[in-house]
């Protein structure tokens, strides 16, 4: 593992009177991709304003390669920030945009011009650099706000959900075209997202957050095979809660806390399964989700491919064997 670039040390961050998250740790290795993820309110982009020294620290410590910088300005802070929708100034070409911070920091123009011109080098829109914002793609204006956020020398980038009005295609071409940017710069990442699909296709590490708490820090894989609580397992991917009476039928033996088996792990033609009444079918294109009833309890199924059963049908069901999540705590 490279050495830690930034780190967090027991961070509290908020609003005067009001703790948005308590106790934050958190440590991002050199030039990794960390990804932010929760729901509306869950307190991302408070974390992240704090890291750019927008909001003051209420508690706790910033680092930034060694040195703290908790109480620096934004400015002497030496990260750089994508913001949502980029926010690239409408009325300037994309020069004066990534030349922006330079200006205002009174760089000698001779600079100015061989900075903006490396940048723009690396981001691969050297030849976009006479136009204004409108004339220029989506991906053209991310790139310029990464060259812009890269700019001043920023090693760490801050991504403040810059995808988040895009429509599901475009936003998969960004989220690759940001990855492939990260990969080929080599800066560190920490982006701020709600979306799962961002962060399970881009990072290196997620830190989910819900109600200004750490749930679970991990790769994406470690994230959805092995969730440390119920909201991370209903939070990433689909999946059933089992009432605890199904639960005991399905997985053979009395449960004691909640029961999840994700959708994908519901098997509908299993040779010993217990009958189960197909309610609805869903074509999806690449897979169909099948709602059930199972003694009296709603569940359902994902299926890839054909054949699919017809609605009324009766079908052997089972969990896959290993697949439930289990978790020890109280039903609430
Ligand atoms: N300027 C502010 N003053 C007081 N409270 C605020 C302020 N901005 C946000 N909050 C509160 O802080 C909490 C966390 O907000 P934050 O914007 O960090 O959440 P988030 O996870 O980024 O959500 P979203 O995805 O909706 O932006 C929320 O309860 C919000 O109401």
């Amino acid at each position: 593992m490279a050495d830690s670039v930034l780190s967090l040390q027991n961070l509290d961050v908020g609003f005067p009177g009001m703790t948005v998250v308590h106790d934050l740790n958190l440590d991002v290795a050199d030039g990794a991709f960390v990804s932010l993820l929760g729901p509306s309110g869950s307190g991302k982009s408070t974390v992240l304003r704090t890291i750019a020294g927008l909001l003051p620290a209420l508690g706790g410590r910033v680092a930034l390669e060694g040195r703290d910088i908790t109480t620096f300005p934004p400015e002497r802070r030496n990260v750089g920030i994508v913001f949502q929708n980029y926010a690239l100034f409408p009325t300037m070409t994309a020069f004066e945009n990534i030349a922006f911070a330079l200006r205002v920091a009174k760089k000698p123009k001779a600079e100015i011009e061989k900075r903006v011109h490396e940048v723009a080098a690396m981001a691969r829109i050297t030849d976009q650099l006479d136009k204004k914002p409108a004339s220029m793609s989506g991906g053209q204006q991310q790139r310029v706000a990464i060259a812009r956020a890269l700019v001043t020398g920023s090693r760490v980038l801050l991504f403040d959900e810059p995808l988040s009005n895009l429509d599901a295609k475009v936003r998969a071409s960004m989220r690759q075209e940001i990855k492939r940017l990260q990969t080929e710069l080599g800066f560190t990442a920490i982006f701020v997202t709600h979306d799962q699909e961002d962060a399970l296709t881009m990072s290196d590490v997620i830190v989910v957050l819900n109600h200004g708490k750490i749930e679970q820090i991990g790769d994406g894989r470690t994230l959805y095979r092995k969730p440390a609580t119920p909201f991370i397992c209903e939070f990433i991917g689909v999946s059933n809660e089992l009432a605890p009476q199904l639960a005991a039928r399905l997985l053979g033996s009395e449960i004691k806390g909640r029961s999840f088996v994700r959708l994908e792990d519901v098997m509908l033609s299993a040779t010993a399964g217990i009958p189960a009444r197909v309610k609805h079918v869903e074509f999806l294109g690449a897979y169909s989700r099948i709602d059930l009833d199972v003694e009296g309890h709603a569940l359902s199924a994902m299926l890839i491919g054909d054949p699919l059963p017809d609605p009324g049908s009766t079908v052997p069901l089972a969990v896959r064997p290993g697949a439930a999540h289990i978790f020890a705590e109280a039903i609430p």
